[in-house]
């Protein structure tokens, strides 16, 4: 069962929610910060680094960003409830505009102002703007009783 737009609202799930983000099923989440990737990543058995970023500059809150990859942060709070899961996609009107975003699964007990991976692959690139509607976040409940939740790296990230 997904969880409805002001359900999520009302719970606390999505905080500090853009003008007309509540969706019937979810809520979008909007552009808060961009950067570029400035070095490279290390993805090992248990270890890990996420490379450091550049923030790309914007003129007027419009970023002019040609082809390529970078990194987003979501401007919302988002707090999972123990007994749910977040699953995040890209808004239609983005991927309309050769824009997507690599977004992945928001585990039971997560709270933090997330992140994702815009690529622009328009070749003519892409302006977007900050605060702009990017993703839409859908919140499904996990069946059972789950005493296990999210406590990695990336708890309370953005804060
Ligand atoms: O597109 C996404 C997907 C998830 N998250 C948040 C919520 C999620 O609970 C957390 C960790 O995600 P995941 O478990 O996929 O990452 P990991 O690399 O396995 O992290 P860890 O090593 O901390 O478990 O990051 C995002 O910010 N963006």
């Amino acid at each position: 069962m997904f969880l409805r737009g002001w359900d999520l609202i009302m719970l606390g799930v999505v905080m500090g929610h853009a003008e007309r983000a509540v969706q019937p099923a979810g809520v979008d989440l909007s552009l808060g910060e961009i950067e570029r990737l400035s070095e490279p990543g290390f993805l090992g058995r248990e270890a890990k680094s996420v490379p450091g970023g550049e923030n790309v500059s914007c003129s007027n809150g419009v970023c002019e960003l040609s082809p390529g990859v970078y990194r987003v942060r979501f401007n919302e709070v988002v707090s999972i409830p123990q007994d749910s899961v977040g699953f995040c996609y890209p808004r239609s009107s983005l991927i309309r505009m050769g824009g997507y975003l690599g977004c992945a699964v928001w585990d039971p007990g997560y709270m933090g102002r997330g992140q994702a991976l815009l690529l622009v692959a328009n070749p003519h690139g892409l302006r977007i703007e900050i605060g702009a509607r990017v993703a839409q976040l859908v919140v499904a409940r996990v069946e059972g009783p789950n005493t296990w939740i999210y406590s990695g790296d990336y708890q309370g990230e953005g804060l």
